[in-house]
């Protein structure tokens, strides 16, 4: 062999190795690169591409007749049931939800990954994000948002007072902005809170009382909301309706809230606080179940009429709402852990403490005749039944073998 094609043939082999290396580095590579439809696919440049609008667009495709739906939130409580619901009928559905870590994001995780096997899409994404917000009103001609995202709980608002402007300030205005500008606009349902009744002391709370006296910033900023509502219903003419809940729990739930902590606590044989008022009285609430809740949920949906504006003017009036979406009939919060008691059958330990002055409220109790009236909301599981589903789901999610010594 001659210099010039020994050269020659080391070039070709040195080109064939490198291909071979180079090959099989690409192909490890899209190995290990989340499939499509993993549920781990974030919002951002890399993947702002062809193939994630399409994951989009197929999310929203409704049967014909339909409602294409936006829902914020979907990897929460609420959220995800209502996503759920909304799919299972034939509407198409987009989720968002930022995941964020106010509680543990595994639970939301999870929710998610039942949603994606649903054939519902759940972006993650804030509601803060104006670019995303455009970006799926370019894409799809939702007809409806169902905003449920928000920071909840009435105590952590006096750790981080920030996160409830962030979110339910801050995050709504975001969210009206976009609506207002989209073509066509669409009609809003979104979470306010029986908090916003405050202090009110006149029962059942009634749509039409006054809420004036939030007992936390929770409330507050839940009613700042009705009010920011009220604004972009006037001067852009969205289609806008609050829905007020009481108290909402069951399979899925949020692990910050009392039923859910009690019964972790009680299986472990850690003590709980149980709140009393002064004179011994017993604090209470409307505790209503999630399926009743999706029932309004899709009620105040199906019954929303059309914004009205376009180019981001109001062309005429449109409609605005509230509604109280409770159960009826309140239960001591003293009885809610005797139901828990035996549902586990794991007696708790209780120490019975004071309703500390950090936003809670002696007791709530809706008045639903409004709700009944326009979409024929009737709720129809009581405590002792709703828990059952939800420790039922409970033992089943964390695996916890039932304990004997009640
Ligand atoms: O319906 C509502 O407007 C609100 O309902 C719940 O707020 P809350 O009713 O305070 O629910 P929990 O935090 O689960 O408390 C339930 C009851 O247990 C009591 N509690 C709570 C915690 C505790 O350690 N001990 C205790 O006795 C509370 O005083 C309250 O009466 C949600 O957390 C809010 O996000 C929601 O907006």
């Amino acid at each position: 062999m001659d210099k010039h094609r020994r050269w020659t043939y080391s070039i070709t082999k040195l080109v064939f190795w490198a291909t071979i290396f180079a090959g099989t580095l690409l192909f490890l590579c899209f190995r290990s690169s989340p499939p499509s439809h993993s549920a781990t696919m974030k919002w951002g440049s890399s993947n702002n591409t062809p193939q994630w609008e399409k994951r989009v667009r197929l999310s929203a495709r409704s049967r014909s007749g339909h409602l294409s739906v936006l829902v914020t939130g979907a990897a929460g409580f609420v959220g995800s049931h209502v996503s759920a619901a909304l799919k299972r009928r034939g509407d198409g559905v987009v989720g968002l939800d930022n995941f964020n870590s106010y509680y543990d994001p595994s639970l939301k995780r999870a929710r998610q990954k039942l949603l994606e096997q649903k054939g519902v899409f759940v972006i993650e994404g804030d509601i803060n994000d104006e670019k995303l917000l455009k970006k799926l009103f370019d894409i799809v001609e939702f007809t409806h948002v169902m905003h449920l995202a928000a920071q909840a709980g009435v105590r952590y608002a006096m750790k981080n007072p920030g996160s409830y402007i962030h979110s339910n300030i801050a995050g709504l205005v975001t969210l009206f902005e976009a609506c207002k500008s989209a073509n066509p606009q669409p009609s809003i349902v979104w979470a306010s809170s029986s908090s916003v009744y405050g202090l009110n002391s006149k029962v059942p709370f009634s749509e039409k009382d006054q809420t004036d006296q939030p007992a936390s910033l929770y409330a507050a900023t839940k009613k700042a909301g009705e009010e920011i509502a009220h604004t972009y219903n006037h001067i852009y003419g969205l289609s806008i309706t609050g829905l007020r809940f009481f108290t909402v729990y069951g399979p899925w739930g949020r692990p910050d809230m009392a039923y859910f902590f009690f019964t972790k606590n009680i299986l472990k044989g850690n003590p709980i606080s149980v709140f009393q008022g002064s004179n011994n009285k017993s604090v209470a609430r409307d505790f209503t179940y999630i399926d009743d809740i999706v029932k309004g949920c899709l009620g105040a949906l199906d019954t929303a009429e059309k914004s009205t504006g376009s180019g981001g003017k109001k062309k005429k009036n449109a409609q605005l709402r509230v509604f109280n979406l409770g159960n009826t009939s309140p239960v001591p919060v003293t009885k809610l852990v005797s139901i828990l008691e035996k549902l586990l059958k794991v007696k708790a330990k209780r120490n019975v403490l004071p309703l500390p002055r950090n936003g809670d409220v002696m007791f709530t109790h809706a008045n639903i005749s409004y709700a009944q009236k326009e979409f024929g909301y009737k709720p129809t599981t009581d405590l002792q039944m709703g828990l059952q589903k939800f420790v039922n789901w409970y033992l089943d999610y964390y695996s916890i073998i039932e304990k004997k010594n009640y």
